[in-house]
């Protein structure tokens, strides 16, 4: 598989906090790779440096072979990488439909809109069919017409997912897809990413729930205090050391991570 991503090198401190410290990494074209690693060490921080939304210190983040480190978050998204957040809010008068839309990516000029051309009214067809699929495809058509702010959690996720969709990533990283998500609405994530890389998306996902990562990625990389510490398989984190003293042996690990949960995955 060639390689999608490529982080070399790469620190980021905030002031005195040097939260991370010579990070390389390689994402292949097609992989589901799970980021994982104790509260604190440094996961956010990294999506958000690799998405252009915090700058770097040093190193370099390639995409298809182009560098991307000194670029906006929003040419970042052109070069082809979504993201989604961690607690999505959404506008209180804007339906599903119309918060999918709006994050389409191709745009008419303030006159052609106004005038309401030819052009603009086939980019707003085009736009909205999109998002019809999309809303489709991730299990919420049935709630395209309602106020966005009132879906549940679980469904404000989903629709993280609809709007980085939107710009037709080639890389969907995910910022704790499952958190504070119903059951019911956690294994349709399963479903959806599991098919979404089916058909070749390639997805980073940073996540704390180890059964979720063992059902979903094929790869694990471990963070620890702003080092990886481990890249390997799901089935292998419960026989790394660095693993089990990342969660358990440096004060860090939040109280839902047990040693059962690591050996878990
Ligand atoms: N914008 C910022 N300004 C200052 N410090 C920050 C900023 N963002 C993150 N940090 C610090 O960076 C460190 C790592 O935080 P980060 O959120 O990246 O960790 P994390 O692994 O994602 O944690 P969690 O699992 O709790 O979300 C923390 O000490 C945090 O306080």
């Amino acid at each position: 598989m060639s390689s999608l991503l490529q982080v070399q090198s790469l620190a980021k401190a905030f002031g005195g906090n040097k939260v991370l410290e010579d990070v390389s990494f390689d994402i292949a074209a097609g992989e589901i790779v799970g980021l994982l690693g104790p509260n604190g060490s440094g996961k956010s921080t990294l999506l958000n440096t690799v998405t252009g939304f915090e700058r770097i210190d040093r190193g370099s983040i390639t995409l298809e072979g182009r560098r991307i480190d000194a670029l906006s978050a929003y040419r970042i998204v052109e070069s082809g990488l979504g993201r989604t957040f961690q607690l999505p809010s959404m506008p209180t008068k804007m339906s599903v439909m119309e918060v999918a839309m709006a994050a389409a990516t191709q745009h008419h000029g303030f006159w052609e809109t106004l005038l309401n051309t030819v052009g603009a009214r086939a980019a707003e067809k085009a736009a909205r069919d999109k998002a019809a699929a999309l809303l489709d495809e991730l299990l919420l058509s049935h709630v395209k017409d309602l106020p966005a702010s009132g879906l549940s959690g679980g469904q404000k996720k989903l629709l993280g997912i609809v709007c980085a969709l939107m710009g037709d990533p080639r890389l969907l990283m995910l910022d704790e897809p499952t958190a504070g998500v119903h059951p019911n609405l956690r294994n349709d994530i399963v479903q959806v990413l599991r098919r979404l890389n089916h058909k070749g998306m390639t997805v980073v996902i940073v996540e704390h729930d180890m059964h979720f990562i063992r059902e979903v990625c094929t790869r694990c990389i471990v963070l620890d205090r702003g080092h990886i510490v481990a890249s390997c398989r799901p089935d292998e984190l419960s026989s790394n050391e660095r693993v089990l003293q990342a969660y358990l042996g440096g004060g860090h690990a939040p109280k839902t991570e047990t040693r059962a949960e690591v050996e878990g995955a």
